[in-house]
């Protein structure tokens, strides 16, 4: 998160709303900004002077040592002697290993792992059975410290390189503050979505194995890089304990053949159950756990569930069973339609004493445990004076959690969203908790033209929590920098665009523009370009 306070934007507050899982960096001084932006750790200029004239070929065999980490959980790794980068999945700091070369692109290669030949530092048991092949939880075996640590460290070099913040300037250590880490390290995702598949993922080792088409069916996450494939779980450690008894009730009865029930076939797009969604909130009256379960389906068959909503209802914290019906080839969770099969249509939370209803496909923050952190200090950064005279512009309110917790101590908050359903909730959550200082407006803030701002007072303090991974539309930073708002608080999930608004916020867009080292061409180019380019 950072915090832009007063016309010269110069000081920021960094830490990490996105602590859970490893995504970026490594050796990034030597990698262009667009690069970092579009998640290609670029290395054609390391410092080592064999690198330029050693280039492996596909399906070559390397001893390999990992640096670091980069993009999504990546192993930063180096052949030995000649220091060429490689990018390997599941190699971590410290490990040496031999490797086959399965990729080239551009001026580095891809690995896959075949051995370890000395463990990585910072080595712990992951806990977790499915640890070594899911995609969910890559740096299990990484202790959480280093797994903070490589965080950090990414995002400095993010802010170093991305962002022009020098480090060797004085007021580096209040632009750049440590992370706050969560004091729980399992059973904190109040949500999780699993996917229904008619092809299981094995392990190597199981390929050869001829399945019946029901073995072959599986429930649970998709396996690394591949759409089709499910890694079947029958628990996973992130979620809360009840939503495993509701996985584990679901996982003994959907593959009976008496329910009739098949999974959905993502190539031949035959078959009913696609996703199966688990959400925990908390009951307001008791304060425990309650659970809303949510089938998506490719039609709308009540019938075919009947058996699975009986045994999971017996379930005592299960608060909610909805169908989501989603009859497109797509595979997303939402619905065109939704019905309850059972007991409410949302669930609550609480967030800085604040009620929340929590309906299948609103958002909500997934660390409900780092959410009450990250809101505290998005009200410690936003520095209202508490006298009730200030306005507040919330950027991507989606349902209007952050306003409304700082509704309290401000004048007025103006919230802007573009998915209509998420302003329908903020309106609903602004009357449970009797805030009548708040109004939520849809409409795409990658879209606004000269009149916007036309329809609210200057605000004071803009909170702009969360946009989505692309980070900000130009349109949007020029908007504010016009604006000229005594405060901006940005939390971010991509602190690669956050590092580049952050430039364009604090430097100017000319400046910073100028300063980029690739031409835009070779951005837009690049194929990981955001659906909009901000340039
Ligand atoms: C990750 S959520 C964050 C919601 C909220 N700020 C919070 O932290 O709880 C991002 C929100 O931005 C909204 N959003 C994404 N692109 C948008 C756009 N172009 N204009 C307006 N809202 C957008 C999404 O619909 C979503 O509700």
């Amino acid at each position: 998160m950072a915090t832009i306070p007063s016309h010269a934007l110069r000081h920021l507050t960094v830490t990490r709303p996105w602590l859970r899982k490893i995504r970026c960096t490594a050796s990034l001084a030597f990698c262009s900004p667009d690069n970092y932006i579009n998640g290609n750790a670029d290395t054609k200029t390391t410092n080592n002077s064999n690198s330029q004239a050693f280039f492996p070929k596909k399906n070559q065999v390397l001893e390999l040592e990992c640096e670091s980490l980069a993009f999504k959980g990546k192993g930063v790794c180096k052949v030995a002697d000649s220091g060429f980068v490689l990018l390997c999945d599941r190699a971590l700091p410290g490990e040496r290993f031999i490797g086959r070369v399965t990729r080239k692109k551009g001026s580095y290669a891809e690995v896959t792992k075949l051995k370890t030949i000395s463990p990585h530092w910072d080595l712990v048991d992951a806990p977790c059975e499915y640890a070594s092949y899911c995609g969910g939880c890559k740096t299990q075996n990484l202790s959480y410290e280093a797994q903070v640590r490589a965080k950090e460290q990414q995002v400095r070099e993010l802010l170093i390189n991305v962002g022009k913040f020098s480090d060797k300037s004085p007021d580096f250590s209040s632009i750049m503050k440590p992370i706050v880490p969560c004091d729980i390290q399992f059973h904190y995702r109040n949500k999780m979505e699993f996917s229904f598949g008619s092809q299981k993922w094995l392990p190597k080792e199981l390929l050869d194995q001829k399945l019946d088409d029901n073995e072959n069916y599986a429930l649970g996450l998709h396996a690394p890089g591949f759409f089709d494939k499910i890694l079947n779980v029958d628990k996973c450690l992130l979620q809360s304990e009840p939503a495993n008894k509701i996985l584990a009730t679901v996982q003994d009865h959907w593959k009976d053949p008496e329910l009739g029930l098949s999974p959905y076939n993502v190539h031949t797009h035959a078959g009913f159950l696609k996703h199966l969604v688990l959400r925990t909130g908390r009951d307001m009256k008791t304060g425990l756990p309650e659970l809303m379960v949510n089938f998506v389906t490719s039609s709308y068959k009540p019938g075919l569930l009947k058996l699975l909503v009986e045994k999971i209802s017996a379930i005592p914290e299960v608060a909610s069973i909805v169908n989501n019906v989603n009859t497109s080839v797509g595979n997303t969770s939402v619905g065109e339609e939704e019905y309850t099969l059972y007991g409410k249509s949302t669930i609550t939370e609480s967030l800085r004493g604040l009620t929340f209803q929590i309906s299948a496909n609103s958002f909500f923050q997934t660390n409900t445990r780092q959410a009450e952190v990250l809101y505290k200090l998005i009200e410690d950064c936003a520095g209202l004076r508490g006298d009730g005279s200030e306005v507040v512009l919330d950027l991507f309110c989606g349902t209007g959690t952050i306003g409304l917790t700082l509704a309290k101590t401000a004048r007025h908050v103006y919230g802007y969203e573009v998915v209509a359903q998420a302003v329908a909730d903020a309106h609903r959550n602004a009357l449970l908790n009797g805030i009548s200082n708040a109004t939520f407006v849809q409409g795409d803030l990658n879209k606004i033209g000269e009149n916007f701002g036309k329809d609210f007072p200057k605000p004071d303090i803009v909170i702009s929590a969360d946009p989505n991974r692309p980070g900000m539309h130009m349109k949007l930073i020029k908007f504010l920098l016009k604006l000229k708002a005594p405060r901006i608080v940005y939390v971010s999930c991509n602190p690669a665009t956050c590092a580049r608004d952050l430039d364009y916020l604090c430097h100017g867009v000319e400046r910073a523009k100028h300063q980029r080292m690739l031409p835009v061409k070779k951005h837009r180019a690049s194929g990981h370009v955001p659906s909009y380019s901000p340039y």
